[in-house]
């Protein structure tokens, strides 16, 4: 079983570079941070965990809106960045009401550079790989971490190699890693296919490995919870009950949990105010959700996995040992949420003027369906983590949203059709609305 408790007062091991290393959460082994590439234990091949010789605490946050604001919970002062973070946290009243919570705030990551939370990772691992002295940077991806891969390692005037499941990865994203400069393959398999392809190339040395396995990837990841807590106390007077988060690989329920584990001992968080992760998948790609229904402490592969947010199709999530005792220990819990209801959701925040990707609205998805049954009070505070941007995926946008109407190219004929009279020989917008 994983152990993921941190000591009170953290001694750094010898092995540590300026107070900062890598440890094993199944066996405890420490390794060197920079020495070598390593992306889990030599040991045992548990997953690994940076670990630093001192904890963060609010204060020492000042200065930048952007992940190095928090470089004192990181393991570098500065990075390759575009700059990423400080995203709005969205007040949405009709949502709020709706859904019957006391407070409803939307965290949108979609505002980020490339429109992802995946820029908070990149900026950290793209730093991690310049100190490395990598040249090659590859990523599996469903599309967002490929956009971000190919976008800092341009910047960073790496090389950049991206695996993609072959036709299930939305327009925008392959566009955007195209354009990026990334060289692109497309697999003949699902996105736990061409991470297994992937890790085997890091592993023959053939390429600096920047998906989620890497821990480094989760720090940058740690700074949405940094950021959520800080607006939210500031706004509110207190922390939120509750963070609700679409669950794909799993990286940032682990990342968040990490960031909640550091500030407890740090002592800027008190153990009963640490919020409740609460994970939401698509049903037809939901391996978390049955390991928490089923106690478990690892997830079980899904070979077969579908669903509309392409995002999160995902079978076997990689930093599960990680994110099964993230939900586990602050008490929350894990759904999943019909492709139906992921886009009535995405209706939703776009009627609030929030704009995401299906895989984001998954989060309000599954805090519907916990209100409904009651798993979730009317008396919380709770943040909705939305992922991704709209325009990542524009035929789901599409799809999800009313269509055009075509008209004349004349006035009195379009107010004629805003009427909902005949233009040209029938109630055109009406008779089109029924289908
Ligand atoms: C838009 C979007 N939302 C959610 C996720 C899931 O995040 P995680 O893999 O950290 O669970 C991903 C990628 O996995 C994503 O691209
Ligand atoms: N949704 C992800 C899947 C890969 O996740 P990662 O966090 O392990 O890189 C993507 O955008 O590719």
């Amino acid at each position: 079983m994983a152990d993921l408790s941190l000591p009170a007062n953290p001694e750094a091991p010898d092995v540590a570079d300026d107070g900062v290393w890598l440890t094993c959460i199944e066996c405890g082994h420490d390794h060197a941070p920079f020495d070598e590439i390593i992306y889990t234990c030599t040991e045992c091949g548990g997953l690994l965990e940076a670990r630093y010789d001192s904890y963060p605490t609010f204060d020492q946050f000042e200065g930048r809106t952007s992940v190095w604001r928090y470089s004192a919970a990181l393991p570098f002062e500065e990075g390759v960045t575009l700059p990423e973070g400080g995203t709005p946290l969205h007040r949405v009243p009709r949502l709020e009401e709706e859904v019957g919570v006391r407070n409803l705030r939307i965290k949108h990551e979609g505002m980020n550079p490339t429109g992802s939370f995946k820029d908070r990772g990149m900026t950290v691992g793209v730093r991690v790989a310049q100190e490395l002295g990598v040249d090659r940077l590859a990523c599996a991806s469903t599309g967002n971490t490929s956009a971000a891969l190919a976008a800092y390692g341009g910047r960073a005037g790496l090389e950049t190699l991206v695996l993609l499941p072959a036709g299930k990865v939305a327009a925008g994203k392959i566009a955007q890693a195209a354009l990026h400069g990334a060289r692109i393959l497309e697999v003949d398999g699902n996105f736990d296919a061409c991470l297994d392809r992937v890790q085997d190339l890091a592993d023959r040395g053939e390429a600096y490995l920047l998906n989620s396995l890497n821990p480094f990837r989760l720090e940058g990841q740690k700074t949405i919870g940094l950021e959520i807590l800080e607006e939210f106390r500031d706004d509110e007077g207190r922390f939120p009950d509750r963070i609700v988060l679409p669950v794909g690989n799993a990286g940032n329920t682990a990342a968040l949990y990490k960031c909640f584990r550091e500030l407890v001992a740090g002592g800027d968080l008190a153990p009963g105010d640490v919020p409740k992760l609460t994970g939401v998948q698509a049903e037809g790609a939901a391996p978390m959700v049955e390991a928490i229904r089923e106690g478990r402490e690892e997830t079980r592969r899904w070979e077969e996995v579908e669903t509309i947010a392409t995002a999160i199709r995902i079978g076997n999530p990689v930093n599960a040992p990680k994110a099964l005792p993230g939900i586990r220990e602050t008490g929350g819990t894990a759904v999943a949420v019909s492709d139906d209801e992921i886009t009535d959701a995405q209706r939703s925040l776009a009627a609030e003027g929030v704009g995401v990707e299906p895989a984001s609205a998954a989060s309000v998805a599954g805090l519907r369906k916990l209100r409904e049954s009651g798993e979730v009070d009317a008396g919380e505070d709770v943040v909705c983590l939305t992922t991704g941007h709209l325009l990542k995926d524009p035929d789901a946008a599409a799809a999800a949203g009313s269509d055009p109407q075509p008209v004349p190219n004349d006035t009195d004929a379009i107010l004629r059709h805003l009427a909902g009279q005949s233009v040209g020989g029938g109630l055109l917008g009406k008779v089109r609305s029924l289908f």
